[in-house]
């Protein structure tokens, strides 16, 4: 075994791996070693793998506790996890205890009725009590229980099935509740005929009639009851438990799978038992008088039976049995009854339905919100960069604790030193909390009061509108904003606001966010932003299903918003809606019309063709969704940043879509960063207005600064509040950007290294040759002191890609690019993301600025500005001038003395002066963007197509300490 594992091979590049560092560094080590190795490829042996996990022994730790950290987060994930849903399970039992306690209580009158020798008059009125009781609970009417109340309890009990699965539970346990009733009174049926005297009998005759609630129960469970399994005192049941509790099992389970069928064998069954009661009845010649005993007297046979003997399935057989006995007038009487039992959804049946199914929603939501509350519990809510005196105020420990916690994992903190990220994720486990981070904005939340029921209000849809490019976006935009939907509205919106309210009908409003696209919408997404309640996805008639129509289709999925679709164009001959119709559903938006959930309008935008309709649809989706705003004039209203401006006259102007409350000229505010005082408050139409409420965009004027589209606005009791939280804000923020931008630089990495924030240097080389990479690569891991050593992360040939920006900013790692230029994404990432990228020609100078700057001694004051970049599209040979580049200028400008640089596929080919400069044959100064001129470079004739030139001059920068 030991011999094996001595044999045993391992690739330089899986061990590499394994201990997460460069393949490159490990095949040096090994070299240095005196392994023959050729590559990373290679293999080692054993002994060549322990040394080399002994080499990197710090980085296996880091790996090893890097997988322990994930590893506890899981599972400490996990455990939040199991418990909240063991809160949900347990809430939900006591919910069903509560439930079933409820039903009980009748159950015990019942019984103590029963023992009463004056039963007759007493045993209908409880019957009828109990079962007004159980009507009551399942279908919460109040009316006392009428002749066919029974059978109208049961089918709106069916419809509620239908509805909801829930309602089956419920029932089920109503159901077993009367089973219980049933079995107790059995049992006590048998003592009382034993013991009692003769004219006690027809009390337990007439207990049956507590069968007629088991009306309700069959209807229920769709089968006759039958053995009750004992559930309560007498073991004489128990018997026939097994059989009769694994057919109740399988019964339940039947119940909840069920689908349509059974709900039509359901129905067909309940008309069987009443048919069966009304048969009873006529035998007994008390038809109408009172309908609970007669079906009590036909099953008094099952219980004095059955109760120990029947099971599911002679009583089955029974029913079909008397089908043939059917009375017509009774199944017509019952399908009458059931019908309008069904048609009854639109009156005060169908409100209280949806009252009640309101009701379980909300319980349901305050149950996963108390799961969820218990699962924060363990979570600490962070801003990046928090200092330990914030964190150790947010768990609930004192600073001295966190300390003490850093120091015994090796990291030594003052009090008000800001944390990482890491640390501070490592730090809250240490305690036992997961950490999340955070913007200062979201740190800062204003409390804001719960809304009350009272103050909830119908409020306007806010629309917006998606869809591919040229598919007529803008045209309804424009349309319904210069339209006269409503007569006095036409041509009133000039100015565009970023938002604007419609008046469609009947003094009905919509909101439309004027931000077509969904960059728009999703930007104001990302920052936590939802106020879109409908997109109105636009396609094209006469085009098809597009790329950025999948698009918007996904972007209103991801937000949960329903969409309308609107096929334009529909006025153009070649418009084939149909088409569009099928491709949509292809996407997953299947129309209404054709069976799906997404109401759809034919229209065009250009002639004004359905629109009215689309806003007719609109309406109608927004009405079903019953979008609420809070409209009190007592509450500090809140809004949204739709976007925003700065004028010269009037200073910064935003549009803000309110969500709570009114906005009033004269309210103090925060939003975002910013604060202000609302000065001036607008309409779309330029209009002076004195407040806005609920989703009415509004024009405020009033604030410091410019805010973003996506913050919110809060309005705060006082001045005095809105400065305090805002400058709280900017502190954290200054902070953030202060902590980016002591990313890893040359220039500043000696302080951090004194700081002890730095003890490796980590670097990405690109360079031109593989020569050039060795030669680099070399002489910078010679480079260390004491205190921190260089790290190359990656090394690679040819121009610097966003790959490696990505890296370097993931790894807070500086780019050396020798003679290498980064491409035009990867150039505009790396200033995204403020990263140190140097470019170098002379190695001696890259090692020289590398020693410097450990050392704190470097001075780089001459920095390069990059200026623009040409694309080489043409060559022309001209006499006497040599090759001249007939470009076009991709981005920024050029200058006729600008130092250039060829580039050719991101690699240096040359570096020195513009020689000539012109615009057709005129020689000029400079071009900018989008122009086309010639170019020839001084000492330098091979140009070629495809080439890039980049401009750039020498600036001199002030040096960051
Ligand atoms: N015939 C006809 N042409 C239309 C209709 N709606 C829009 N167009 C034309 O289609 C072209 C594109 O319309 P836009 O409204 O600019 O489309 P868009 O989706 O906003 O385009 P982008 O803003 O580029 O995304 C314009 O030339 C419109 O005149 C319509 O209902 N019928």
């Amino acid at each position: 075994m030991a011999i094996e594992e001595m044999e045993k091979k391992y690739r330089i590049s899986d061990i590499a791996r394994e201990l997460q560092v460069s393949p490159q560094e490990v095949l040096q080590f090994v070299k240095l070693e005196g392994g023959k190795v050729a590559s990373t490829s290679s293999m080692v042996d054993q002994g060549m793998r322990e040394l080399i996990f002994g080499h990197f022994s710090n980085e296996k730790k880091m790996v090893d506790e890097t997988m322990k950290i994930r590893q506890e987060k899981q599972r400490r994930l996990s455990r939040l996890e199991e418990q909240s849903r063991k809160t949900y399970e347990k809430e939900r039992q006591l919910k069903e205890t509560l439930h079933s306690a409820s039903v009980a209580p009748a159950v015990h009158e019942e019984k103590k009725e029963l023992f009463v020798p004056e039963v007759k008059p007493v045993v209908p009125e409880t019957d009828e009590l109990v079962l007004a009781k159980q009507v009551e609970e399942i279908e919460q009417i109040e009316e006392p229980v009428q002749l066919e109340q029974p059978v109208l309890t049961d089918q709106t009990d069916r419809a509620d099935r239908a509805d909801q699965t829930d309602q089956t539970d419920q029932a089920d346990r109503t159901d077993q509740a009367d089973r219980t009733d049933r079995t107790d009174q059995a049992d006590q049926v048998d003592q009382p005929v034993q013991e009692e005297p003769l004219e006690e009998a027809p009390v337990p005759k007439e207990l049956p009639v507590k069968e007629e609630p088991s009306v309700n129960e069959q209807l229920v469970s769709f089968e006759t009851p039958k053995n009750i399994g004992g559930l309560t005192v007498i073991g004489t049941l128990d018997m026939h438990s097994p059989f009769d509790r694994s057919s109740e099992a399988e019964r339940k389970k039947k119940n909840r799978k069920k689908n349509f069928k059974e709900q039509a064998d359901a129905l067909k069954s309940e008309f069987d038992t009443t048919v069966k009661e009304e048969v009873a009845a006529d035998e007994k010649g008390t038809v109408k008088k009172k309908p609970a005993k007669p079906p009590g007297e036909t099953n008094a046979a099952a219980p004095a039976g059955t109760a120990s003997t029947a099971g599911a399935q002679p009583i089955k057989k029974g029913k079909k049995k008397k089908k043939p006995d059917v009375n017509d007038k009774v199944i017509s009487a019952n399908i009458r009854t059931t019908i309008s039992g069904m048609d009854d959804s639109g009156g005060t049946g169908s409100r209280q339905k949806f009252r009640k199914l309101r009701k379980i929603e909300r319980e349901r939501e305050s149950e996963a919100a108390e799961a969820f509350r218990e699962s924060q519990q363990m979570i600490v809510r962070v801003t990046e960069y928090a200092s330990p005196h914030e964190l150790a105020d947010l768990m609930g420990v004192t600073a001295k604790d966190i300390i003490q916690k850093c120091f015994s994992l090796g990291k030594f903190v003052t009090i008000n030193q800001r944390l990482d990220k890491e640390s501070i994720e490592l730090i809250a486990l240490e305690f036992g909390f997961e950490a999340e981070f955070i913007s200062e904005v979201e740190a800062t939340a204003v409390l804001i009061e719960a809304d009350e029921p009272e103050d909830m209000q119908i409020r306007p849809p806010v629309i917006t509108i998606m869809g591919h490019v040229d598919h007529g976006k803008t045209s309804l935009l424009d349309y319904i904003r210069n339209s006269n939907v409503v007569a006095g509205e036409s041509g009133g919106i000039t100015q565009h606001i970023g938002a604007y309210e419609v008046t469609v009908e009947a003094d009905r409003k919509i909101t439309f966010l004027d931000t077509p696209g969904h960059e728009a919408f999703t930007a104001m997404r990302a920052r936590g932003a939802q106020v879109t309640d409908i997109v109105i996805l636009v396609v094209a008639a006469d085009d098809s299903v597009m790329p950025q129509t999948i698009e918007a289709i996904n972007h209103a999925k991801a937000a949960g918003v329903p969409i309308v679709v609107a096929i334009n164009k529909v006025d153009k001959p070649e418009a084939n809606p149909e088409k569009i119709k099928t491709q949509l559903s292809e996407a997953g938006v299947l129309v209404e019309e054709w069976g799906g959930e997404h109401q759809c309008q034919e229209i065009s935008a250009k002639k004004g063709i359905g629109i009215a309709e689309l806003m007719e649809k609109v309406l109608a989706e927004a009405e079903i969704r019953e979008l609420k705003g809070n409209f009190s004039r007592d509450i500090n209203a809140s809004g949204i940043i739709v976007e925003s401006e700065l004028d010269k006259g009037k200073g910064v102007i935003s549009t803000v879509l309110v969500q709570r409350g009114f906005l009033k000229i004269g309210d103090p505010f925060v939003a975002g960063n910013t604060m202000g005082k609302i000065r001036a408050l607008m309409d779309e139409r330029g209009k002076r207005i004195l407040f806005a409420g609920p989703s009415q965009p509004v024009r405020v004027l009033g604030f410091e600064d410019l805010p973003q589209s996506g913050d919110v606005l809060t309005v705060m009791s006082s001045d005095r509040d809105a400065r305090d939280l805002a400058q709280k804000r900017q502190v954290i923020r200054r902070e953030h950007e202060f902590r980016r931008s002591t990313r890893v630089k040359l220039d500043s990495i000696a302080r951090q290294i004194k700081e002890g924030l730095m003890k490796e240097l980590s670097m990405i080389i690109k360079a031109d040759t593989d020569g050039s990479i060795q030669a680099l690569a070399d002489g910078l891991m010679k480079i260390q002191n004491e205190e921190v050593k260089v790290q190359i992360i990656h090394q690679g040939v040819g121009q610097i890609t966003e790959t490696d920006v990505l890296l370097a900013a993931a790894s807070d790692a500086i780019i050396i690019g020798f003679r290498v230029r980064p491409n035009v994404n990867a150039k505009k990432l790396a200033e995204k993301e403020d990263l140190d990228v140097r470019f170098y020609s002379v190695i001696y100078h890259v090692l020289e600025d590398v020693e410097k700057a450990l050392e704190g001694m470097l001075s780089p004051e001459l920095h390069e500005e990059s200026l623009g970049s040409l694309e080489v599209r043409q060559v022309f040979r001209v006499p006497k001038v040599g090759n001249v580049g007939g470009c076009y200028m991709l981005e920024g400008k050029v200058f006729r003395d600008s130092k250039v640089r060829l580039l050719r596929e991101g690699v240096q080919i040359y570096d020195g002066q513009l020689d000539a400069l012109r615009r057709f044959k005129d020689d000029v100064k400079e071009v900018d963007a989008g122009y086309e001129c010639g170019v020839s470079l001084k000492n330098y004739d091979d140009i070629k197509v495809g080439d890039i030139v980049e401009a750039y001059r020498i600036v001199e920068k002030k040096r960051k300490l």
